[in-house]
C-alpha cells in the first residue's frame, strides 16, 4: 500500500518554482524521487541543467531592487505570514518529509516547527539589522556604519534536514533584503518545493526565491559562475564544499559552509550518568543518526565504563525500528543503500580493532535500508569512526582514564562542527568546554540545535554562522559613509 495519503498530494509539486511560474525542464527530463521504506517512486521533479538556473538568478537579479527597497517591517511581515502558513500545515509538510527522507512523522513534525522557527526568528531579526554611527574626526564630520543586504544569493542543500536547512538559509535573506535561488538535495526537492509555494502565497515576490531542481553539479557551476550571484550558502560535505569555495573564488563570491562533523562525546567520572546516557540518545539517535552533530564517537570514563554502558543499553533496547509512519517507531530507514554500507564498514573496522558489538551489529530484519541500533565497547581511538562520520544509528565507546586524555582524544579530528560533554565539576566544565575545537559545545545535553544561536563549526567543518543575529551578517554588507557637512 502506498505511504502517499490523500492529504498529501496538493502538496507534492513535480515542477521548479523560478521567477514565480511553476515549470518543468527545457529538456523536460525528470529526476524520480523514493520514498526510502518502501523505495516506491513518490514523484518526478524537473532535471534542470545551466539554462533554468541562470533564469532563476537572472529573475533574481531583476527582482532584488524592489525586495530590498521595502522596509525591515515590510519583509518581516511576509516572513511572518510564511511562518504561519508553514505551521498550519505542519501535519502534512511531516508526512511529506516522512515520505521522501524516512524520518519518523513526529520527528518530520518536529523538523518543520524547527524549521519555521528560523522563519519567525529572522522576521523578528529583520528590523534588528542594526549600523552604528562614530564620532567624527573633525566638526563637520560624521561617520555613519549601515548594513546592506549582499544581493543575489544561491544554496545548495543537504537530505538529511529537507526543511531546516533551506529555511535557515532563506529567511535570513530574505529578511535583510537579498533575493535567493535554492536547489534541494535530489533525494528531498519536495519538501523544498512546498515551502516555496507557501512562501508564494505568503507573498513573497516573482523572483526572490526559486527552488532549481536537477543536476548538482551543472547547477552548482551556474551558481559559482555568475557575476550575478554574490553569496553561496552551502550545507553539506566537507569535499563538496571545498569544491564549491574554491569555484567561488574567482568572481570573490560570499559564502557559508555547513559541512561534515564527527562529534566526540564525553562522560566523564563525575556525570549524572542517567542524564548522560538520555544525552547520548538524543544526539545519536535523531535521524538514525544521519545528523552532522550527532555523536559520532563516545569517550567514557573507564571508572565508570560497564555502570554507563548498562545504563545506555536499557535505552537502546527500547528504540523501536520501522517505518516512520507507524505509531511509535522511532528509527526510521537509512537514506540509502550506500549509507548502509558506509555504517558496515564502520562496525567491521572497529571489530578490527577490538570492539566488541554488545548490541545490533547488523542489517534490521526489516530488510531495506534499516539497521539495528548499534553499541560497541572497548572501542580504539584510532578506528575508522573516529575520523569519519558514520552517519547511522551505531555507538562507539571507546575508554579513556584522564581528562587531559580525552581532551586530547576528542581534538585529533580534523573536523570541528560539535562536541559534547558531561561532567559537574565547575572546573572541569570550564576547562572542557574551551579546551575542545567545536563551534558548538553541549554541557550536559545532546541537543544543541536552536534559531537563537549561532551554529556553525570550525576547521574541516565549515565557516560561517546560521541563526542567532549572527545569522543575518552572512547575508549583509557593511557600508561606511564619511559626510562632512
Ligand atoms: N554541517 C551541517 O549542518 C551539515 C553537514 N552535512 C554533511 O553532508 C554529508 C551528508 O550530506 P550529503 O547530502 O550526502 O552531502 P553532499 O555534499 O553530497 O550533498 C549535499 C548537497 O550538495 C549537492 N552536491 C553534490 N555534489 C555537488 C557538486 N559537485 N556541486 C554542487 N552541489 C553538489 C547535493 O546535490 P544532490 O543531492 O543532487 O547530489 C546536495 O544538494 C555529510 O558529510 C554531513 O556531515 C549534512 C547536513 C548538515
Ligand atoms: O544537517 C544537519 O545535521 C543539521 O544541521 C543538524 S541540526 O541543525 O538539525 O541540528
Amino acid at each position: 500500500m502506498s505511504d502517499i495519503r490523500p492529504n498529501l498530494r496538493k502538496f507534492i509539486y513535480e515542477q521548479c518554482l523560478i521567477n514565480g511560474e511553476w515549470r518543468s525542464a527545457d529538456s523536460g527530463k525528470t529526476i524520480a524521487v523514493t520514498n526510502p521504506a518502501t523505495q516506491e517512486v513518490i514523484a518526478h521533479v524537473p532535471n534542470c541543467g545551466a539554462t533554468e538556473t541562470e533564469h532563476a538568478i537572472q529573475a533574481a537579479a531583476t527582482a532584488l531592487p524592489a525586495w530590498r527597497q521595502k522596509t525591515a517591517a515590510e519583509r518581516a511581515q511576509v516572513l511572518k505570514r510564511w511562518h504561519a502558513l508553514v505551521m498550519e500545515n505542519q501535519q502534512a509538510l511531516g508526512e511529506l518529509m516522512t515520505l521522501e527522507q524516512g524520518k519518523p512523522v513526529a520527528e518530520a513534525k518536529g523538523e518543520i516547527a524547527y524549521a519555521a522557527s528560523y522563519i519567525e526568528w529572522f522576521a523578528e531579526e529583520a528590523r534588528r539589522s542594526y549600523g552604528e554611527t562614530i564620532p567624527g574626526l573633525t566638526a563637520s564630520q560624521r561617520i555613519i556604519v549601515t548594513r546592506e543586504p549582499v544581493g543575489v544569493c544561491a544554496a545548495i542543500t543537504p537530505w538529511n534536514f529537507p526543511a531546516a536547512m533551506i529555511t535557515r538559509k532563506v529567511a535570513p535573506a530574505l529578511a535583510v533584503g537579498c533575493t535567493i535561488v535554492v536547489k534541494p538535495a535530489s533525494e528531498t526537492p519536495l519538501t523544498a518545493l512546498a515551502l516555496a509555494a507557501l512562501a508564494q502565497e505568503a507573498g513573497v515576490p516573482n523572483g526572490v526565491f526559486s527552488v532549481v531542481t536537477g543536476d548538482a553539479k551543472t547547477i552548482g557551476e551556474a551558481f559559482t559562475s555568475s557575476e550575478l550571484v554574490r553569496k553561496i550558502s552551502f550545507t553539506g560535505s566537507t569535499a563538496v564544499g571545498a569544491t564549491l569555495m574554491a569555484a567561488s573564488a574567482p568572481t570573490l563570491k560570499r559564502i557559508s559552509l555547513e559541512l561534515g562533523g564527527n562529534a566526540p562525546f564525553i562522560v566523564f567520572d563525575d556525570a549524572d550518568l542517567d542524564k548522560a546516557a538520555q544525552g547520548l540518545i538524543d544526539s545519536k539517535f535523531r535521524n538514525a543518526g544521519q545528523t552532522c552533530v550527532c555523536a559520532n564517537r563516545v569517550y567514557v570514563q573507564r571508572s565508570i565504563a560497564d555502570a554507563f554502558t548498562q545504563k545506555l543499553l536499557e535505552k537502546v533496547r527500547a528504540l523501536n525500528v520501522g517505518n516512520g509512519f507507524d505509531d511509535g517507531v522511532t528509527i526510521g530507514p537509512l537514506i540509502s543503500e550506500k549509507a548502509v554500507e558506509k555504517v558496515e564498514k564502520h562496525i567491521a573496522d572497529a571489530k578490527q580493532h577490538g570492539a566488541e558489538v554488545v548490541y545490533g551489529g547488523a542489517r534490521h530484519e526489516l530488510g531495506g535500508t534499516w539497521f539495528q541500533p548499534t553499541v560497541l565497547s572497548n572501542g580504539t581511538p584510532d578506528m575508522l569512526c573516529t575520523k569519519e562520520e558514520t552517519f547511522g544509528p551505531v555507538v562507539p565507546l571507546i575508554p579513556f582514564d584522564s581528562e587531559e586524555e580525552a581532551l586530547g582524544y576528542a581534538n585529533a579530528s580534523e573536523f570541528g562542527l560539535a562536541a559534547y560533554f558531561y561532567a559537574r565539576d565547575a572546573g572541569r566544565i570550564r576547562r572542557v568546554a574551551e579546551g575542545i575545537e567545536a563551534g558548538m559545545v553541549g554541557v550536559n545535553t545532546g541537543l544543541i540545535s536552536n534559531a537563537t544561536a549561532p551554529f556553525g563549526g570550525v576547521k574541516a567543518s565549515g565557516m560561517g554562522r546560521e541563526g542567532g543575529h549572527q545569522g543575518l551578517d552572512e547575508y549583509t554588507e557593511l557600508k561606511y559613509v564619511c559626510i562632512d557637512v
